[in-house]
Protein backbone atom coordinates (compact mmCIF):
# COMPACT_ATOMS: atom_id res chain seq x y z
CA UNK A 1 0.00 0.00 0.00
CA UNK A 2 2.54 2.23 0.92
CA UNK A 3 4.54 1.64 -2.31
CA UNK A 4 0.95 2.52 -4.37
CA UNK A 5 0.72 5.75 -2.43
CA UNK A 6 4.20 7.35 -2.84
CA UNK A 7 4.68 6.37 -6.39
CA UNK A 8 1.36 7.37 -7.37
CA UNK A 9 0.82 11.29 -7.79
CA UNK A 10 -3.09 11.34 -7.64
CA UNK A 11 -3.24 8.96 -4.41
CA UNK A 12 -3.05 10.44 -0.52
CA UNK A 13 -3.35 7.33 1.31
CA UNK A 14 -4.39 3.78 0.58
CA UNK A 15 -6.36 1.00 2.78
CA UNK A 16 -7.65 -2.29 3.62
CA UNK A 17 -11.12 -1.34 5.09
CA UNK A 18 -13.57 -4.02 6.60
CA UNK A 19 -17.58 -2.95 6.31
CA UNK A 20 -16.96 0.87 6.56
CA UNK A 21 -13.55 0.55 8.55
CA UNK A 22 -10.73 1.54 7.27
CA UNK A 23 -8.89 -0.79 9.41
CA UNK A 24 -5.36 -0.67 8.73
CA UNK A 25 -3.69 2.37 6.10
CA UNK A 26 -0.51 4.18 4.79
CA UNK A 27 -1.67 6.72 7.31
CA UNK A 28 0.14 5.19 9.55
CA UNK A 29 -0.49 2.54 12.54
CA UNK A 30 -0.81 6.15 14.97
CA UNK A 31 -4.40 6.79 12.90
CA UNK A 32 -6.37 3.77 13.98
CA UNK A 33 -9.51 2.42 12.78
CA UNK A 34 -11.31 5.00 10.66
CA UNK A 35 -14.79 4.83 10.28
CA UNK A 36 -16.42 5.96 6.84
CA UNK A 37 -19.89 5.30 7.74
CA UNK A 38 -22.04 4.63 5.24
CA UNK A 39 -21.24 4.59 1.27
CA UNK A 40 -22.58 7.49 -1.08
CA UNK A 41 -23.25 5.61 -3.81
CA UNK A 42 -22.71 1.56 -4.62
CA UNK A 43 -21.79 0.59 -8.22
CA UNK A 44 -23.42 -2.50 -9.80
CA UNK A 45 -19.51 -3.17 -9.95
CA UNK A 46 -19.38 -3.54 -6.18
CA UNK A 47 -17.31 -0.32 -6.16
CA UNK A 48 -18.21 1.88 -3.36
CA UNK A 49 -17.63 5.14 -2.78
CA UNK A 50 -17.93 7.99 -0.32
CA UNK A 51 -18.16 11.59 -1.51
CA UNK A 52 -17.24 13.82 1.17
CA UNK A 53 -14.95 11.85 3.96
CA UNK A 54 -13.18 13.72 6.68
CA UNK A 55 -9.95 12.76 9.21
CA UNK A 56 -9.77 14.21 12.28
CA UNK A 57 -5.84 14.90 11.94
CA UNK A 58 -7.28 17.22 8.43
CA UNK A 59 -10.35 18.63 9.71
CA UNK A 60 -10.15 21.78 6.86
CA UNK A 61 -9.93 18.48 4.23
CA UNK A 62 -12.81 16.81 2.37
CA UNK A 63 -11.36 13.87 0.57
CA UNK A 64 -13.27 11.03 -1.61
CA UNK A 65 -12.64 7.44 -0.80
CA UNK A 66 -13.24 4.18 -3.34
CA UNK A 67 -13.27 1.13 -2.18
CA UNK A 68 -12.82 -2.50 -4.39
CA UNK A 69 -12.20 -5.83 -2.81
CA UNK A 70 -11.63 -4.64 0.23
CA UNK A 71 -9.01 -1.94 -0.60
CA UNK A 72 -9.81 1.66 -0.42
CA UNK A 73 -8.13 4.24 -1.97
CA UNK A 74 -8.41 8.12 -0.74
CA UNK A 75 -8.02 11.18 -3.23
CA UNK A 76 -8.36 14.90 -2.25
CA UNK A 77 -11.48 16.28 -3.20
CA UNK A 78 -9.92 18.91 -5.34
CA UNK A 79 -7.59 16.97 -7.05
CA UNK A 80 -10.08 16.74 -9.80
CA UNK A 81 -10.39 19.91 -10.50
CA UNK A 82 -7.19 21.13 -9.27
CA UNK A 83 -6.56 22.77 -12.79
CA UNK A 84 -5.48 25.62 -14.35
CA UNK A 85 -6.31 27.64 -17.38
CA UNK A 86 -5.97 31.02 -18.43
CA UNK A 87 -9.91 31.53 -19.69
CA UNK A 88 -11.98 33.86 -16.93
CA UNK A 89 -15.21 32.60 -15.52
CA UNK A 90 -14.54 28.76 -16.29
CA UNK A 91 -16.90 25.95 -14.55
CA UNK A 92 -15.46 22.63 -13.86
CA UNK A 93 -17.04 19.62 -11.92
CA UNK A 94 -16.72 16.03 -11.46
CA UNK A 95 -19.74 14.22 -11.67
CA UNK A 96 -21.07 10.85 -11.31
CA UNK A 97 -23.33 9.16 -14.08
CA UNK A 98 -25.75 8.46 -14.78
CA UNK A 99 -27.16 10.02 -11.42
CA UNK A 100 -25.75 13.24 -12.17
CA UNK A 101 -24.63 14.35 -8.55
CA UNK A 102 -21.89 16.61 -8.70
CA UNK A 103 -18.80 14.76 -7.08
CA UNK A 104 -16.46 18.26 -6.84
CA UNK A 105 -16.81 21.40 -8.68
CA UNK A 106 -15.63 24.82 -9.43
CA UNK A 107 -17.63 27.79 -10.43
CA UNK A 108 -21.22 27.51 -11.10
CA UNK A 109 -22.59 24.50 -12.67
CA UNK A 110 -26.02 24.79 -14.38
CA UNK A 111 -28.98 22.24 -14.11
CA UNK A 112 -29.37 21.88 -17.83
CA UNK A 113 -25.63 20.75 -18.09
CA UNK A 114 -26.17 17.68 -15.33
CA UNK A 115 -29.37 17.08 -17.28
CA UNK A 116 -27.74 16.54 -20.33
CA UNK A 117 -25.58 13.75 -19.05
CA UNK A 118 -26.36 10.50 -20.57
CA UNK A 119 -23.41 8.65 -20.57
CA UNK A 120 -21.78 10.05 -24.22
CA UNK A 121 -19.36 12.79 -23.98
CA UNK A 122 -20.56 15.69 -26.08
CA UNK A 123 -20.14 19.39 -26.52
CA UNK A 124 -22.83 21.98 -27.00
CA UNK A 125 -23.76 25.55 -26.33
CA UNK A 126 -25.92 26.34 -23.52
CA UNK A 127 -27.23 29.42 -21.36
CA UNK A 128 -24.21 31.24 -22.34
CA UNK A 129 -21.71 28.88 -21.76
CA UNK A 130 -19.76 26.32 -24.23
CA UNK A 131 -20.10 23.47 -22.37
CA UNK A 132 -18.00 19.79 -23.19
CA UNK A 133 -18.96 16.67 -21.10
CA UNK A 134 -16.54 13.92 -20.69
CA UNK A 135 -17.89 10.67 -20.08
CA UNK A 136 -15.28 7.63 -20.50
CA UNK A 137 -17.23 4.41 -20.60
CA UNK A 138 -14.26 2.44 -18.04
CA UNK A 139 -15.00 4.98 -15.31
CA UNK A 140 -18.50 6.37 -13.02
CA UNK A 141 -17.18 9.66 -13.21
CA UNK A 142 -17.41 12.13 -16.00
CA UNK A 143 -16.26 15.49 -16.16
CA UNK A 144 -17.84 18.96 -17.19
CA UNK A 145 -15.75 21.92 -18.49
CA UNK A 146 -17.86 25.26 -19.40
CA UNK A 147 -16.33 28.03 -21.08
CA UNK A 148 -18.38 31.26 -21.19
CA UNK A 149 -19.13 32.72 -25.09
CA UNK A 150 -17.83 36.08 -23.90
CA UNK A 151 -14.53 34.60 -23.59
CA UNK A 152 -15.00 33.34 -27.47
CA UNK A 153 -16.37 36.76 -28.42
CA UNK A 154 -12.69 37.78 -27.55
CA UNK A 155 -11.08 35.57 -29.12
CA UNK A 156 -13.36 35.12 -32.39
CA UNK A 157 -12.98 39.38 -32.43
CA UNK A 158 -9.97 39.30 -34.60
CA UNK A 159 -11.31 36.65 -37.01
CA UNK A 160 -14.69 38.39 -36.90
CA UNK A 161 -14.37 38.04 -40.92
CA UNK A 162 -14.87 34.25 -40.65
CA UNK A 163 -18.51 32.70 -41.14
CA UNK A 164 -20.58 32.00 -38.67
CA UNK A 165 -20.63 27.96 -38.31
CA UNK A 166 -16.44 28.26 -38.14
CA UNK A 167 -17.15 30.42 -35.11
CA UNK A 168 -19.70 28.40 -33.57
CA UNK A 169 -16.84 25.08 -34.83
CA UNK A 170 -14.09 27.19 -33.43
CA UNK A 171 -15.87 27.64 -29.86
CA UNK A 172 -16.75 23.95 -29.39
CA UNK A 173 -13.49 23.34 -30.22
CA UNK A 174 -11.66 25.80 -27.50
CA UNK A 175 -14.60 24.84 -24.96
CA UNK A 176 -12.84 20.88 -25.48
CA UNK A 177 -9.37 22.29 -25.45
CA UNK A 178 -10.12 23.48 -22.11
CA UNK A 179 -11.26 20.75 -21.06
CA UNK A 180 -8.33 19.10 -22.39
CA UNK A 181 -6.00 21.33 -20.52
CA UNK A 182 -7.45 21.36 -17.54
CA UNK A 183 -7.58 17.21 -17.35
CA UNK A 184 -3.86 17.18 -18.50
CA UNK A 185 -3.23 19.99 -15.78
CA UNK A 186 -4.58 18.29 -13.28
CA UNK A 187 -2.59 17.92 -10.43
CA UNK A 188 0.43 18.60 -12.77
CA UNK A 189 2.76 19.77 -10.19
CA UNK A 190 3.01 16.55 -8.67
CA UNK A 191 3.50 15.02 -11.54
CA UNK A 192 5.98 17.02 -13.33
CA UNK A 193 8.54 16.63 -10.18
CA UNK A 194 7.96 13.00 -10.62
CA UNK A 195 8.95 12.98 -14.16
CA UNK A 196 11.85 14.69 -13.46
CA UNK A 197 13.16 12.23 -11.22
CA UNK A 198 11.89 9.40 -13.40
CA UNK A 199 13.46 11.30 -16.12
CA UNK A 200 10.73 10.97 -18.57
CA UNK A 201 11.92 14.62 -20.13
CA UNK A 202 14.25 14.28 -23.62
CA UNK A 203 15.13 17.02 -25.88
CA UNK A 204 14.67 17.81 -29.23
CA UNK A 205 17.51 20.21 -30.84
CA UNK A 206 16.05 22.66 -34.18
CA UNK A 207 18.11 23.19 -36.83
CA UNK A 208 18.98 26.98 -37.17
CA UNK A 209 20.28 28.39 -40.81
CA UNK A 210 21.91 31.07 -42.29
CA UNK A 211 19.61 31.90 -45.26
CA UNK A 212 21.87 33.03 -47.58
CA UNK A 213 23.91 29.28 -48.13
CA UNK A 214 21.30 27.01 -46.08
CA UNK A 215 23.74 25.80 -43.99
CA UNK A 216 22.98 24.79 -40.33
CA UNK A 217 24.68 27.07 -37.90
CA UNK A 218 23.20 26.43 -34.55
CA UNK A 219 20.48 24.44 -32.89
CA UNK A 220 17.58 25.26 -30.09
CA UNK A 221 17.33 22.82 -27.64
CA UNK A 222 13.47 22.03 -27.11
CA UNK A 223 12.53 19.72 -23.86
CA UNK A 224 9.99 16.87 -24.54
CA UNK A 225 7.96 14.96 -21.95
CA UNK A 226 6.72 11.83 -22.58
CA UNK A 227 4.64 10.12 -19.79
CA UNK A 228 5.28 6.47 -18.96
CA UNK A 229 1.58 6.10 -20.85
CA UNK A 230 3.40 6.91 -23.77
CA UNK A 231 1.49 9.78 -24.27
CA UNK A 232 3.43 13.24 -25.13
CA UNK A 233 2.86 16.81 -23.47
CA UNK A 234 3.69 19.74 -25.36
CA UNK A 235 6.20 22.18 -23.54
CA UNK A 236 3.45 24.87 -23.92
CA UNK A 237 1.28 23.08 -21.60
CA UNK A 238 3.97 21.89 -18.90
CA UNK A 239 6.42 24.81 -18.73
CA UNK A 240 3.82 27.74 -17.70
CA UNK A 241 2.89 25.11 -14.94
CA UNK A 242 6.56 24.70 -13.74
CA UNK A 243 6.87 28.36 -13.99
CA UNK A 244 3.75 28.90 -12.14
CA UNK A 245 5.12 26.39 -9.54
CA UNK A 246 8.36 26.88 -8.68
CA UNK A 247 9.60 23.64 -10.76
CA UNK A 248 11.02 25.50 -14.23
CA UNK A 249 14.40 26.13 -12.40
CA UNK A 250 14.70 22.34 -12.03
CA UNK A 251 13.48 21.88 -15.58
CA UNK A 252 16.19 24.38 -17.03
CA UNK A 253 18.98 22.11 -15.19
CA UNK A 254 17.46 19.17 -16.55
CA UNK A 255 17.51 20.80 -20.32
CA UNK A 256 21.60 22.01 -19.09
CA UNK A 257 22.30 18.39 -18.11
CA UNK A 258 21.04 16.50 -20.65
CA UNK A 259 22.32 18.56 -23.30
CA UNK A 260 25.54 18.12 -21.78
CA UNK A 261 24.94 14.30 -21.50
CA UNK A 262 24.59 14.00 -25.39
CA UNK A 263 26.94 17.06 -26.48
CA UNK A 264 30.39 14.89 -26.80
CA UNK A 265 32.77 16.73 -28.86
CA UNK A 266 29.69 18.55 -30.94
CA UNK A 267 31.63 21.74 -30.11
CA UNK A 268 35.49 20.70 -30.91
CA UNK A 269 33.90 19.17 -34.46
CA UNK A 270 32.06 22.12 -35.12
CA UNK A 271 33.65 25.19 -33.67
CA UNK A 272 31.05 27.84 -35.28
CA UNK A 273 27.69 25.83 -34.52
CA UNK A 274 25.88 26.74 -31.42
CA UNK A 275 22.89 25.90 -29.56
CA UNK A 276 20.93 27.56 -27.73
CA UNK A 277 19.33 27.03 -24.08
CA UNK A 278 15.54 28.28 -23.05
CA UNK A 279 15.56 29.94 -19.91
CA UNK A 280 12.63 31.47 -18.41
CA UNK A 281 11.97 34.24 -16.06
CA UNK A 282 13.19 32.49 -12.88
CA UNK A 283 16.06 31.92 -14.35
CA UNK A 284 17.27 35.22 -15.99
CA UNK A 285 16.54 36.86 -12.47
CA UNK A 286 18.73 34.28 -10.76
CA UNK A 287 22.63 34.63 -11.03
CA UNK A 288 23.23 31.05 -10.20
CA UNK A 289 21.89 30.91 -13.73
CA UNK A 290 25.29 32.16 -14.58
CA UNK A 291 26.95 29.20 -12.99
CA UNK A 292 25.05 26.83 -14.38
CA UNK A 293 25.87 28.12 -18.22
CA UNK A 294 29.53 28.42 -17.12
CA UNK A 295 29.16 24.38 -15.92
CA UNK A 296 27.73 23.55 -19.18
CA UNK A 297 30.03 24.79 -21.10
CA UNK A 298 32.85 23.21 -18.95
CA UNK A 299 31.16 20.47 -19.33
CA UNK A 300 30.34 20.33 -23.10
CA UNK A 301 33.85 22.16 -24.16
CA UNK A 302 31.98 24.73 -25.72
CA UNK A 303 33.88 28.06 -26.17
CA UNK A 304 32.58 31.62 -26.69
CA UNK A 305 29.43 32.15 -28.39
CA UNK A 306 28.87 28.20 -28.79
CA UNK A 307 25.91 28.26 -26.27
CA UNK A 308 22.97 31.20 -26.53
CA UNK A 309 20.48 31.97 -23.88
CA UNK A 310 17.09 32.05 -25.23
CA UNK A 311 14.31 34.40 -22.77
CA UNK A 312 11.34 35.23 -23.92
CA UNK A 313 10.74 38.99 -23.32
CA UNK A 314 7.86 38.18 -21.06
CA UNK A 315 10.41 36.68 -18.77
CA UNK A 316 11.96 39.99 -18.27
CA UNK A 317 9.77 41.26 -14.76
CA UNK A 318 12.78 42.81 -12.91
CA UNK A 319 14.39 44.84 -15.45
CA UNK A 320 17.03 45.65 -13.36
CA UNK A 321 17.80 42.08 -11.95
CA UNK A 322 17.45 40.67 -15.40
CA UNK A 323 19.88 43.22 -16.41
CA UNK A 324 22.54 42.30 -14.45
CA UNK A 325 22.37 38.45 -15.57
CA UNK A 326 22.29 39.21 -18.95
CA UNK A 327 25.50 41.18 -18.64
CA UNK A 328 27.60 38.83 -16.53
CA UNK A 329 26.42 36.15 -19.25
CA UNK A 330 27.42 38.22 -22.06
CA UNK A 331 30.47 39.04 -20.49
CA UNK A 332 31.32 34.81 -19.83
CA UNK A 333 30.90 34.70 -23.68
CA UNK A 334 27.01 33.45 -23.51
CA UNK A 335 25.58 35.43 -26.21
CA UNK A 336 21.80 36.08 -25.28
CA UNK A 337 18.68 36.51 -27.74
CA UNK A 338 15.39 37.81 -26.94
CA UNK A 339 12.82 35.15 -27.90
CA UNK A 340 9.30 35.66 -29.49
CA UNK A 341 9.84 39.57 -30.09
CA UNK A 342 6.97 41.54 -30.47
CA UNK A 343 4.27 39.25 -28.74
CA UNK A 344 5.21 41.33 -24.89
CA UNK A 345 3.72 44.35 -24.53
CA UNK A 346 7.65 46.05 -23.55
CA UNK A 347 10.02 45.23 -26.33
CA UNK A 348 11.03 48.55 -27.43
CA UNK A 349 11.28 49.34 -23.66
CA UNK A 350 13.70 46.01 -23.62
CA UNK A 351 16.15 46.64 -26.62
CA UNK A 352 16.29 50.01 -25.31
CA UNK A 353 17.35 49.43 -21.82
CA UNK A 354 19.20 45.39 -22.58
CA UNK A 355 21.95 44.68 -24.69
CA UNK A 356 20.97 41.72 -26.82
CA UNK A 357 22.70 39.72 -29.31
CA UNK A 358 20.07 38.46 -31.47
CA UNK A 359 16.61 39.03 -31.52
CA UNK A 360 14.02 36.33 -32.78
CA UNK A 361 11.16 37.58 -34.50
CA UNK A 362 8.59 35.58 -33.71
CA UNK A 363 6.22 33.23 -35.96
CA UNK A 364 3.07 35.44 -35.55
CA UNK A 365 4.68 38.08 -37.57
CA UNK A 366 6.67 36.01 -40.14
CA UNK A 367 3.41 34.16 -41.09
CA UNK A 368 2.35 37.59 -42.00
CA UNK A 369 4.64 37.69 -45.49
CA UNK A 370 2.87 37.64 -48.37
CA UNK A 371 -0.48 38.17 -47.08
CA UNK A 372 -2.38 41.14 -46.92
CA UNK A 373 -2.90 40.68 -42.55
CA UNK A 374 -3.52 44.24 -40.94
CA UNK A 375 0.08 43.37 -39.29
CA UNK A 376 1.98 41.85 -42.06
CA UNK A 377 3.87 45.28 -42.13
CA UNK A 378 5.04 45.27 -38.62
CA UNK A 379 7.54 42.43 -39.42
CA UNK A 380 9.42 45.07 -41.61
CA UNK A 381 9.23 47.59 -38.26
CA UNK A 382 11.06 44.91 -36.55
CA UNK A 383 13.70 44.46 -38.89
CA UNK A 384 14.44 48.14 -39.58
CA UNK A 385 14.49 48.66 -35.89
CA UNK A 386 16.99 45.85 -35.08
CA UNK A 387 18.82 46.91 -37.60
CA UNK A 388 19.56 50.64 -35.90
CA UNK A 389 20.05 49.07 -32.75
CA UNK A 390 22.48 46.81 -34.78
CA UNK A 391 20.92 43.83 -33.20
CA UNK A 392 21.61 40.57 -35.40
CA UNK A 393 18.01 38.64 -36.39
CA UNK A 394 16.82 34.88 -36.55
CA UNK A 395 13.17 34.56 -38.11
CA UNK A 396 11.24 31.95 -36.54
CA UNK A 397 8.72 29.45 -37.80
CA UNK A 398 9.62 29.75 -41.47
CA UNK A 399 7.56 27.45 -43.29
CA UNK A 400 7.97 28.87 -46.99
CA UNK A 401 10.22 29.72 -49.60
CA UNK A 402 8.83 33.05 -50.47
CA UNK A 403 9.26 33.92 -46.40
CA UNK A 404 12.73 33.04 -46.10
CA UNK A 405 13.39 34.72 -49.72
CA UNK A 406 11.32 38.22 -48.32
CA UNK A 407 13.12 37.99 -44.89
CA UNK A 408 16.75 37.29 -46.43
CA UNK A 409 16.09 40.33 -48.91
CA UNK A 410 15.27 42.76 -45.94
CA UNK A 411 18.13 41.57 -44.19
CA UNK A 412 17.76 39.41 -41.87
CA UNK A 413 20.30 36.34 -41.72
CA UNK A 414 19.22 33.70 -39.85
CA UNK A 415 16.47 31.72 -39.96
CA UNK A 416 14.64 28.81 -38.05
CA UNK A 417 11.33 26.62 -38.87
CA UNK A 418 9.92 23.72 -40.55
CA UNK A 419 11.17 24.84 -43.94
CA UNK A 420 14.49 24.14 -43.02
CA UNK A 421 14.00 20.93 -40.48
CA UNK A 422 11.57 20.03 -37.55
CA UNK A 423 13.07 19.71 -33.95
CA UNK A 424 14.86 16.08 -33.80
CA UNK A 425 16.96 14.29 -31.96
CA UNK A 426 20.50 14.87 -31.68
CA UNK A 427 21.60 11.81 -33.62
CA UNK A 428 19.56 13.31 -36.98
CA UNK A 429 21.75 17.03 -36.04
CA UNK A 430 24.48 15.39 -36.37
CA UNK A 431 24.22 13.58 -39.21
CA UNK A 432 21.85 16.77 -41.06
CA UNK A 433 24.97 18.99 -39.65
CA UNK A 434 27.59 16.91 -41.36
CA UNK A 435 25.70 16.82 -44.62
CA UNK A 436 24.98 20.69 -44.25
CA UNK A 437 28.74 21.72 -43.45
CA UNK A 438 30.94 18.64 -43.32
CA UNK A 439 33.87 19.01 -40.94
CA UNK A 440 36.57 20.12 -43.08
CA UNK A 441 34.55 23.09 -44.10
CA UNK A 442 33.47 23.81 -41.37
CA UNK A 443 34.60 27.75 -40.54
CA UNK A 444 35.09 29.60 -37.64
CA UNK A 445 33.40 32.87 -39.45
CA UNK A 446 30.39 30.65 -39.52
CA UNK A 447 29.39 31.63 -36.42
CA UNK A 448 26.20 34.17 -35.83
CA UNK A 449 28.22 36.80 -34.48
N1 LIG B 1 11.84 27.38 -20.48
C1 LIG B 1 11.84 26.52 -21.51
N2 LIG B 1 10.91 26.63 -22.50
C2 LIG B 1 10.94 25.73 -23.49
C3 LIG B 1 11.90 24.68 -23.55
N3 LIG B 1 11.65 23.93 -24.66
C4 LIG B 1 10.59 24.51 -25.29
N4 LIG B 1 10.18 25.57 -24.59
C5 LIG B 1 9.11 26.50 -24.94
O1 LIG B 1 7.89 25.84 -25.13
C6 LIG B 1 7.17 26.49 -26.19
C7 LIG B 1 6.73 25.49 -27.25
O2 LIG B 1 7.87 24.88 -27.80
P1 LIG B 1 7.79 23.75 -28.90
O3 LIG B 1 6.49 23.03 -28.84
O4 LIG B 1 9.05 22.99 -28.77
O5 LIG B 1 7.73 24.55 -30.26
C8 LIG B 1 8.93 25.09 -30.81
C9 LIG B 1 9.07 24.69 -32.26
O6 LIG B 1 8.78 23.33 -32.45
C10 LIG B 1 8.05 25.58 -32.92
N5 LIG B 1 8.35 25.81 -34.33
C11 LIG B 1 9.55 26.06 -34.87
N6 LIG B 1 9.44 26.23 -36.20
C12 LIG B 1 8.13 26.10 -36.50
C13 LIG B 1 7.39 26.19 -37.72
O7 LIG B 1 7.94 26.43 -38.81
N7 LIG B 1 6.03 26.01 -37.64
C14 LIG B 1 5.43 25.76 -36.45
N8 LIG B 1 4.09 25.60 -36.44
N9 LIG B 1 6.10 25.67 -35.26
C15 LIG B 1 7.42 25.83 -35.31
O8 LIG B 1 8.21 26.81 -32.24
C16 LIG B 1 8.69 26.57 -30.92
C17 LIG B 1 10.02 27.30 -30.74
O9 LIG B 1 9.69 28.38 -29.97
P2 LIG B 1 10.77 29.43 -29.44
O10 LIG B 1 11.40 28.88 -28.21
O11 LIG B 1 9.93 30.59 -29.18
O12 LIG B 1 11.81 29.62 -30.52
C18 LIG B 1 8.09 27.56 -26.78
O13 LIG B 1 7.73 28.80 -26.25
C19 LIG B 1 9.43 27.15 -26.28
O14 LIG B 1 10.29 28.25 -26.07
C20 LIG B 1 12.86 24.59 -22.49
O15 LIG B 1 13.74 23.74 -22.47
N10 LIG B 1 12.79 25.54 -21.49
Amino acid sequence: MKEIDLSSSYIQAMGHIAGNQIVCSSLGVETGSVDLGPADMVRASGVRLWLNVQFPFARNAEFLAVERDGYVAIVHKDLPIDATTDVDGVSLATVTYPEAQIVTGRGAINPAWLAAIDGKSKTFISNGYVVAIAAPKRYYIGAISAVPTRELDKRIYSTSLITIPVGILASLLLAWSVFRIAKTRTAMPAVIKSALKQREFFLEYQPLVELATGRWIGAEALIRWRRTTGEVVPPDIFIPVAEACGLIQQISQYVAKQFASEAGDLFRRYPGFHVGINVAAADIHDEATVLMFRELAAATGAGRNNIIVEATERSFTDHSRAATVIKQMRQEGFPVAIDDFGTGYSSLAYLERIRFDYLKIDKSFVDTVNTDAATSGVVLHIIEMAKALNIEMIAEGVETELQAQFLYEQGVRFGQGWLFGKPMPFSQLLEGLEKSMPMANHQADSRVS
